[in-house]
């Protein structure tokens, strides 16, 4: 998208003079400080459908020069989590280097190896272009990515796709598969915050939810996502995570004690 790409993580303080947004009272990542939770029992398990696309269905896999973007068929809904029904549009994720983690929230202080992002908008919208200007117009599953001892079949499905998207504008299609098994085994436990759009334009328009179980790749999972992609000026494409932003009061919720 135009005029959205000239932007870098190494100078992230440049954003605000391009995109004001950037500099708001209300910006993503943050780092959920345990101690600051407050604990909020309505806050229920979410419902998903649409989620298990079929394999004869093909998705859009995209190297956009600052993540690996999976697009997702219009059928993906979920609500009850949330106040209203949202429908999925795209995936997409953070990450490091070797030995250097690459999460966009952390926890306590902790960078966990990195970050998966559902983006969905409100069904009240007809596109998520006009969603993502409206307050709650957008909202975020976020669920850490840890190194375990297993290899994890479901993003196997996306990860050996890999190496046909490692230049900058490169896309590929993937088979259709069970989206939801991209997400932590257990999606009870949540925390809840309202933020942004953790790139460029920055919009206050994301609620956020992060999960507290982690998915678990192989060490040789992560070292795809960390080693595979690269930018327009050949540099690898690694770290590429937003800086914690301030809270400025804004409180964290979580579902569970
Ligand atoms: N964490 S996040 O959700 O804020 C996020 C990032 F951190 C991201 F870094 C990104 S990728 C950067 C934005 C971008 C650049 C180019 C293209 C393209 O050429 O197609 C598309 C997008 C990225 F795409 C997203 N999510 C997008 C934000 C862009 C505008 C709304 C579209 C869906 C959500
Ligand atoms: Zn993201």
């Amino acid at each position: 998208s135009p005029g959205h790409s000239h932007w870098n993580y190494a100078d992230q303080m440049a954003w605000t003079s391009d995109f004001h947004s950037c500099g708001g009272a209300s910006q993503s990542p943050i780092n959920i400080q345990l101690s600051e939770t407050i604990f909020d029992p309505s806050l229920r398990p979410f419902l998903l459908s649409g989620f298990d696309v079929p394999e004869d269905e093909k998705l859009k896999l995209k190297n956009n020069g600052h993540t690996v973007v999976l697009d997702l068929p219009d059928n993906l809904l979920i609500h009850n989590g949330l106040p209203q029904e949202y429908r999925a549009a795209q995936l997409h994720f953070h990450w490091g280097s070797r030995g250097a983690p690459g999460s966009e929230h952390s926890v306590d202080g902790k960078r966990y190896s990195g970050e998966i992002h559902v983006v969905h908008y409100s069904t009240e919208y007809s596109t998520i272009q006009e969603a993502m200007t409206q307050p709650g117009g957008l909202a975020v599953l976020g669920a850490f990515l840890e190194a375990g001892s297993e290899e994890n079949p479901t993003y196997e499905h996306f990860l050996t796709y890999l190496p046909q998207v490692s230049n900058e504008g490169q896309d590929t299609e993937v088979p259709g598969f069970n989206i939801s098994g991209l997400l932590p085994g257990r999606m009870e436990r949540y925390y809840r915050y309202n933020g942004s759009l953790t790139t460029p334009p920055c919009f206050q328009s994301v609620n956020w939810t992060i999960f507290n179980d982690t998915i678990k790749l192989s060490e040789r999972q992560i070292s795809m996502l960390e080693d595979t992609l690269h930018r327009d000026d050949e540099e690898i494409l690694q770290l590429n995570f937003r800086n914690a932003q301030h809270m400025h009061g804004r409180i964290i919720l979580a579902n569970f004690r």
